[in-house]
């Protein structure tokens, strides 16, 4: 069997929360580390997909970097492309979102795409183009203030009219009732309007379903995860897809365990804060501004992760601080400074504690993810099993690492109160 489908992530935690819903659906996925230099193991593998970190880069460098991934995944021989993006459509008037679309579309020689962000199982829905986040739309779901990327519209055809020259169109929930056959009409009928981009409602599971069926002959889908969990029954019926018992079988963990946490989104501040209420003793908190002044910080993190694996007790090592706090580094340090010298700080110390041991590894943040995963050298990771929907366990083989490394890669605002420790007990 060939590859399925190729899918480009602009961010890494994004890339393994598609690739999770796939898995579900029934496919066999690898997540590779940007284009890879060197070819991975794509036996019996149905998707991959690449991870970039073009969400927040320039332009010119998102759209360069999604053209190669699209290059490398046409000649592993995709039948579908997928141009995966946050749930919470993160982009600014500049883009990324639709300039990336728009050169794969071109590069494709393809007219037309859907744009389909929605993941109701975790609270994001659109509905006549708006997006929520729970009962909240997006403009006051607290997105409004993101740093990088402050989410002020919820009207998507609007949101993306400003990032494009080309015309955006609805798909209603209205249309999407009538089926997957009126909805690809639809859509056609929309194309030969020259409507480029197509903003789809959907509500719940049933109305990704009837997109999926209406998509699944299209060359390019972008979106969030919950397309992802629908696509495979269709690929299937396409006869591009056997059955597959456990597509999310992965190797035996071992190892110590270890938590990284490097984001202060509201979810991962309950996480951490449910964590040390379990077990006590078994945190350790960092400091951008102590780790500034160069006072030792990091060794004694070093110190107390060393005490905690001795005891085979899992460790939590984190910089994830309320705003307040998080506003006060960024104010002396400067917010760069304040985010690497985290990124800087978790990155070395997951290298030097997995050399030591550490085989079952949460992080927490997509950039702590990034940093953690670019840091410990590694190119692919197998997909395995939820542990709770967008964060799937996955596998690494280490070249200094006799067993694969387990790791799990848990964006900001994902995951129940107790994600930190059960994360473990899946695992088990
Ligand atoms: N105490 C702190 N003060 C200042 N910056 C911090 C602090 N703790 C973490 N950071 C930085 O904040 C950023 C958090 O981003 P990250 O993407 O890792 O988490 P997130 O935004 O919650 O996750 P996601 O992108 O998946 O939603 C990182 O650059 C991290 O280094
Ligand atoms: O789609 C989502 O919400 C996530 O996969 C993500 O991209 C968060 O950064």
């Amino acid at each position: 069997m060939t590859i399925v489908l190729g899918a480009i992530a602009d961010d890494f935690t994004g890339a393994t929360d598609l690739a999770n819903n796939l898995v579900r659906g029934g496919m066999r996925c690898v997540q590779v580390i940007g284009v890879p230099t060197t070819p991975p193991d794509l036996s019996n593998v149905d998707a991959v997909i690449v991870a970039l970190k073009s969400r927040s880069c320039p332009v010119e460098e998102a759209t360069s970097d999604s053209l190669a991934a699209l290059e490398w995944l046409r000649e592993q021989g995709a039948r579908q492309i997928f141009f995966k993006y946050c749930s919470t459509f993160d982009s600014t008037d500049k883009g990324n979102i639709g300039p990336v679309a728009d050169a794969l579309l071109d590069r494709l020689g393809v007219s037309q795409t859907v744009m389909v962000p929605a993941f109701p199982i975790n609270g994001r829905t659109v509905y006549q183009g708006h997006l929520f986040v729970g009962d909240r739309l997006l403009n006051d779901s607290g997105m409004q203030h993101h740093p990088l990327t402050p989410m002020t519209d919820a009207d998507l055809v609007r949101v993306l009219s400003r990032q494009t020259s080309h015309a955006v169109g609805l798909a209603n929930r209205a249309m999407l009732a009538k089926g997957g056959e009126a909805t690809r009409q639809h859509l056609d009928a929309l194309a030969a309007e020259n409507i480029r981009h197509v903003i789809c409602d959907s509500v719940d599971d049933s109305d990704l379903d009837v997109l999926a069926e209406a998509t699944v002959t299209m060359p390019l889908v972008t979106g969030g995860s919950g397309l992802g969990q629908a696509l495979p029954a269709q690929y299937r019926k396409q006869g591009w897809l056997a059955e597959i018992a456990e597509p999310g079988r992965l190797q035996p963990a071992s190892g110590n365990m270890l938590v990284l946490s490097g984001s202060c989104s509201r979810a991962t501040l309950a996480q951490v804060a449910d964590f040390l209420a379990r077990h006590p003793g078994a945190g350790f908190a960092l400091d951008p501004q102590a780790l500034a002044k160069g006072d030792k910080q990091w060794e004694q993190a070093l110190a107390f992760a060393f005490e905690r694996l001795e005891q085979d007790a899992p460790a939590l090592i984190y910089a994830s601080a309320d705003p307040e706090k998080v506003k006060a580094a960024q104010a002396e340090l400067g917010v760069e400074q304040a985010g690497r010298l985290v990124e800087e700080a978790l990155s070395q110390l997951a290298v030097t504690l997995v050399n030591e041991g550490v085989g079952r590894l949460v992080v927490a943040g997509g950039e702590t993810s990034g940093a953690v995963v670019s840091a410990l050298g590694i190119s692919a990771l197998r997909i395995g099993e939820q542990i709770d929907p967008g964060v799937p366990w996955t596998q690494a083989t280490l070249a200094n690492r006799e067993a694969p490394l387990s790791l799990a890669l848990k964006s900001g605002n994902f995951g129940g109160v107790d994600f930190f420790t059960r994360a473990f007990e899946v695992l088990a």
